[in-house]
């Protein structure tokens, strides 16, 4: 017997997916108790292709595909919202199982075909659409069995952690550094996605669906990118200890879920300090385990394909709802935020409340509030981490 797969997608992910089939054969027929095999290959842009093999289908019109009766299992490396999901609508209405890599469409569109495969008895397999090669979906549908999880806090977008790192490590510029980026195959084909955060958004939104059963309002979600980090501003903090990082955040408060994709300052002793380059990092908290934390890469040819290749092995699984969204006491309570106050404009602009801790350099303190600070201002940046490590110096003026 043969599971046979199509392949939408013959990018950095499709080319992937296609040599861990062909290299790991044998492990993957032990597995699955039966060859696997691509047989068609879906392009935009035929002329720039060739196929792998002379047995394989390469086409730019998906009716070809849809049209062959021994496809078992579709497979989405493509790009955008449309037109992946009708193509996989389509295939789970021929009986198809599909597997996506494709963050935005899924973010969007999940409703729709996890609902179609459920009438159709077919599997949609998500794994490679949050955190590349980290298995976070099939983790947190174990964890969900018996806990609750109260947050989800993490680096979910490769790319600008990786543009960060550089910047910092090696002087790149912004665009050096993202231009690096894009050939190692980590940015989206419109790297926007990347540094404004809408792809670590979309991740955030498909967590946020599995964990809660509902996605934040985008209206309601903070979202705030990395282009506007000057390099000076990396050394500077890095000089007192601290690294930017983009970090995603969701929980569960006050019957919604909040979201937010903003640049942070780490201090050396918090877990995210150390994910460097294009690692992904999720820390995961919940009422019975305690905290989990997952570190891998994130984005790149392989990681992905290792996280698709996840999902045809666990293809005959039910699709089922894992969420208690129930409040605790402990939702309720307000804890303390640490933010670096940046420049004398942004202490006249505290909240009521907000207690200067310190000064640890010119023109930049370090205060608390009552959780999160309402002000949406790059002259507001929050810290992770102990703060009491960082050095306080002596009023300059
Ligand atoms: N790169 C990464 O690390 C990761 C990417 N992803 C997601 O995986 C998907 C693919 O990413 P990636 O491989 O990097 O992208 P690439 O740009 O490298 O490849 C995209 C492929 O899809 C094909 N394609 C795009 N649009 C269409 C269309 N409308 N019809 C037919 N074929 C189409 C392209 O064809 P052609 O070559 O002819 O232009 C190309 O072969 C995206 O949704 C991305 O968000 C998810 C996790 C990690
Ligand atoms: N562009 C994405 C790819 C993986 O999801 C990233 O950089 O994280």
């Amino acid at each position: 017997m043969t599971i046979n797969i199509a392949l939408l997608g013959y990018g950095t992910v499709g080319k992937g997916v296609y040599r861990t089939i062909q290299q790991h054969q044998g492990r993957l027929q032990k597995l699955l108790g039966e060859e696997i095999k691509v047989v068609a290959i879906l392009v935009r842009d035929i002329k720039k292709h060739t196929a792998p093999d002379q047995s394989v289908i390469l086409t730019n019109q998906y009716e070809e595909i849809q049209q062959l009766e021994n496809v078992d299992v579709v497979i989405d490396a493509i790009v955008g919202i449309e037109p992946a999901v009708t193509y996989l609508q389509n295939a789970i209405e021929k009986g198809r199982h599909v597997i996506t890599a494709n963050k935005e469409m899924f973010a969007e569109k999940s409703h729709i075909l996890r609902e179609l495969a459920k009438k159709y008895h077919v599997s949609v397999g998500y794994e490679a659409t949050v955190a590349g090669g980290i298995p976070i979906i099939q983790t947190l549908k174990k964890l969900l069995n018996a806990n609750k999880v109260t947050k989800v806090e993490g680096i979910l977008n490769g790319t600008s952690n990786f543009i960060l790192t550089k910047m910092r490590e090696e002087q790149l510029s912004f665009d050096n550094a993202l231009a690096l980026a894009q050939e190692l195959g980590y940015a989206e084909a419109d790297p926007t996605n990347d540094i404004e955060g809408f792809d670590a958004y979309y991740k955030a939104s498909i967590l946020s669906e599995l964990i809660y059963g509902e996605k934040p309002k985008s209206e309601q979600v903070e979202r705030r990118g990395i282009a506007s980090i000057a390099k000076s501003d990396i050394t500077f903090f890095n000089e007192l200890g601290l690294r930017y990082k983009h970090v995603a955040t969701i929980e569960y408060a006050q019957s919604h879920v909040k979201c937010a994709v903003r640049p942070v300052l780490v201090e050396s002793n918090h877990p995210l300090y150390q994910v460097e380059d294009v690692q992904n990092a999720i820390h995961i908290e919940a009422d019975i385990v305690g905290s989990i934390s997952l570190q891998g890469p994130g984005a790149g040819m392989y990681p992905t394909a290792s996280a698709i290749i996840e999902d045809l092995i666990h293809l005959k699984e039910e699709d089922r709802d894992y969420t208690f969204n129930e409040e605790s006491a402990l939702d309720q309570q307000s804890v303390k935020t640490s933010w670096i106050a940046y420049g004398r404009s942004a202490l006249l602009q505290l909240p009521e409340g907000a207690e200067i801790m310190k000064m640890i350099a010119n023109d930049t303190w370090v205060v608390e509030i009552e959780g999160d600070l309402s002000i949406k201002d790059a002259s507001f940046i929050e810290i992770l981490g102990d703060t009491t490590r960082l050095k306080e110096v002596k009023k300059i003026h």
